[in-house]
C-alpha cells in the first residue's frame, strides 16, 4: 500500500503551513497527528489517499459526518445536481423543506428547526434561545462535554481542548464563565442543587459522550436530567451533532427514549458539508427572528448544498442497510480487542467506540483522563504506520462507516492483532 519515497511532499507542504497557520492547522486536533500531518489527496470509501500515495483505511470520517464513507455515489450525485442548479441563493430552497421534513419525521422532538453553519453555531443559538426564553441567564454543562468552539461551550471542554490543555480558553470574560455552571457527568445531585436556585436557562449535555472517548449516560441520569428539568423549569438541551442519525434514526434520543426541549444538530444532517442545527418545540423555536427576539441569521444558514447533501444521506440511511455494516463493523472491532487484555476499557454505542488503557471502568471526563493516553498514542501510531488511521487524540471517537466492509474491517483486525504484541 505504501509508496516510499516521496515524503518530502508531505514536509514541503507541513513546512509552508507552519508559516501560514497557527500551529500549521486550521482546527487544533489535525496537529495532533505526529510527527506531522499527512496531507490527503482525495478520498473514496474507507480510504483517504495520500498527496505521498498511500492508502489509509479511514476512522476518524470527517470526526463523524461520513456515516456513508467518503465520496457515496448517492450524495455525489444529488451534490452534482444542486450545483448545476448554483450553490447559493440569498432565498428559500425547497430542499430546506425537504430536509427539515425529513428530520423531524424522525426525530419527533424536532417540530421546528433553524438550520445553521456548523455545530458551535447550532449550541450558541440554542444556548441564547433557552435563555431568550426562560429569561434566565445560567447554563449547566458537564465536565469533558463539547459543544464546539464558542465562549459559553469553552469551559472544561472535551475533544482538542482537552487534548491542547486548554479546557477553559483565554479570552472568554469572566463574567460569561460565571453564568456556566459545570457537574460531572451522571452525577444527578450536582445538578439538583444548581437547579433549586432556579436561575438556570438549560442544561446542555452529549447525551452520548464523544469528545472524552466515548461515555454513554446511564439511563438514570437522563431519565433524572427530564424529570429535574421539568420541575424547575429549565430547558433539557441534547446536544446530538455527533449521536443525531449516527447512533440510529431517532438519534440518541430514540435510543434512551428521553426527549429533551432542544436538539442540537451537525455532521450528518449536512451529508459531510457545513452544517448545524437547532430543533425542538414550536413555541422555543419561533423565538428566533423574524418571529421572537432571539437573534440570529447567517449568509449560509440552509445553503442548498449542504441541504441536498442530507437529504441524500437521511434517505440511504433509512434503507437501514448502512446502519447494519457500520455497527457490525464496530461490533466485530470492538469484539477482538476485549480478547486482547492490553486494551482495559472499551466503551462503545452502535457505531462509535474508544479504547481506554490502563483503567477498568470510564463513566465520566475524570475517569477518561485517569487513562494511559500516552499508551493509546502509541497504539494510534503504529496503527498509522500501518495505513490505519484512528483518532490522533483519547479523547475523540473512533467511527466506523457503511463503507467498513468485512474486507476492511479483517485487514484491521489483523493489523490491530500485529502491533497489540507489540505494545507492552
Ligand atoms: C457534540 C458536539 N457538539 C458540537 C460540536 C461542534 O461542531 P462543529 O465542529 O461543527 O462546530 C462538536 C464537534 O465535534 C461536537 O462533537
Ligand atoms: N470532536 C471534535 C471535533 O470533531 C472537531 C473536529 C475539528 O475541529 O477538527
Amino acid at each position: 500500500m505504501v509508496k516510499r519515497g516521496d515524503a518530502v511532499l508531505n514536509k514541503d507542504l507541513w513546512r509552508e503551513a507552519l508559516n501560514l497557520f497557527a500551529g500549521g492547522v486550521n482546527s487544533p486536533v489535525r496537529a495532533a497527528v505526529k510527527p506531522q500531518p499527512f496531507y490527503t489527496d482525495h478520498a473514496y470509501g474507507p480510504f483517504l489517499f495520500t498527496e505521498n500515495n498511500k492508502k489509509i483505511v479511514d476512522y476518524v470520517l470527517g470526526y463523524g459526518p461520513l456515516i456513508l464513507g467518503h465520496s457515496p455515489q448517492q450524495v455525489k450525485e444529488k451534490v452534482i445536481d444542486q450545483i448545476n442548479k448554483g450553490w447559493l441563493y440569498g432565498t428559500p430552497s425547497k430542499v430546506e423543506i425537504k430536509l427539515a421534513e425529513k428530520i423531524s419525521q424522525h426525530i419527533r422532538t424536532v417540530e421546528k428547526i433553524r438550520f445553521v453553519n456548523s455545530g458551535t453555531e447550532a449550541t450558541m443559538n440554542a444556548i441564547r434561545l433557552a435563555r431568550g426564553y426562560t429569561k434566565r441567564e445560567k447554563i449547566i454543562k458537564f465536565d469533558g462535554n463539547y459543544h464546539g468552539a464558542h465562549d459559553y461551550a469553552l469551559v472544561d471542554a472535551g475533544s482538542a481542548a482537552t487534548e491542547f490543555g486548554v479546557p477553559i480558553s483565554d479570552g472568554i470574560p469572566k463574567d460569561v464563565l460565571k453564568t456556566v455552571l459545570l457537574c460531572n457527568y451522571n452525577d444527578l445531585d450536582c445538578v439538583e442543587n444548581f437547579l433549586k436556585k432556579e436561575d438556570i436557562a438549560a442544561v446542555i449535555l452529549e447525551p452520548i459522550m464523544g469528545n472524552m472517548g466515548v461515555i454513554p449516560a446511564d439511563q438514570d441520569f437522563l431519565e433524572g436530567l427530564r424529570e429535574l428539568t421539568k420541575t424547575y423549569n429549565s430547558l433539557l438541551i441534547f446536544d446530538e451533532v455527533i449521536t443525531g442519525f449516527r447512533v440510529g434514526l431517532e438519534g440518541a434520543q430514540g435510543l434512551y427514549e428521553v426527549y429533551p426541549d432542544l436538539t442540537t444538530l451537525g455532521k450528518i444532517i449536512g451529508g459531510g458539508f457545513p452544517i448545524g442545527a437547532i430543533g425542538g418545540k414550536k413555541e422555543i423555536i419561533d423565538n428566533f427572528t423574524p418571529n421572537g427576539r432571539v437573534f440570529n441569521a447567517g449568509t449560509f444558514n440552509a445553503n442548498p448544498v449542504s441541504m441536498a447533501a442530507g437529504l441524500a444521506t437521511i434517505e440511504e440511511l433509512e434503507k437501514g442497510k448502512p446502519y447494519d455494516i457500520a455497527n457490525a463493523a464496530a461490533r466485530e472491532i470492538v469484539e477482538e480487542l476485549d480478547k486482547i487484555p492490553i486494551f482495559h476499557t472499551i466503551n462503545s454505542v452502535k457505531s462509535m467506540f474508544q479504547i481506554f488503557f490502563g483503567i477498568e471502568e470510564v463513566h465520566n471526563a475524570k475517569d477518561a483522563r485517569n487513562a494511559n493516553k500516552e499508551k493509546y498514542i502509541e497504539f494510534q501510531r503504529k496503527l498509522l504506520d500501518n495505513d490505519i488511521f484512528f483518532p490522533p487524540s483519547q479523547y475523540e471517537t473512533i467511527f466506523t462507516s457503511a463503507a467498513h466492509t468485512d474486507e476492511i474491517v479483517s485487514l484491521t483486525i489483523e493489523r490491530i492483532k500485529k502491533i497489540a504484541s507489540e505494545i507492552k
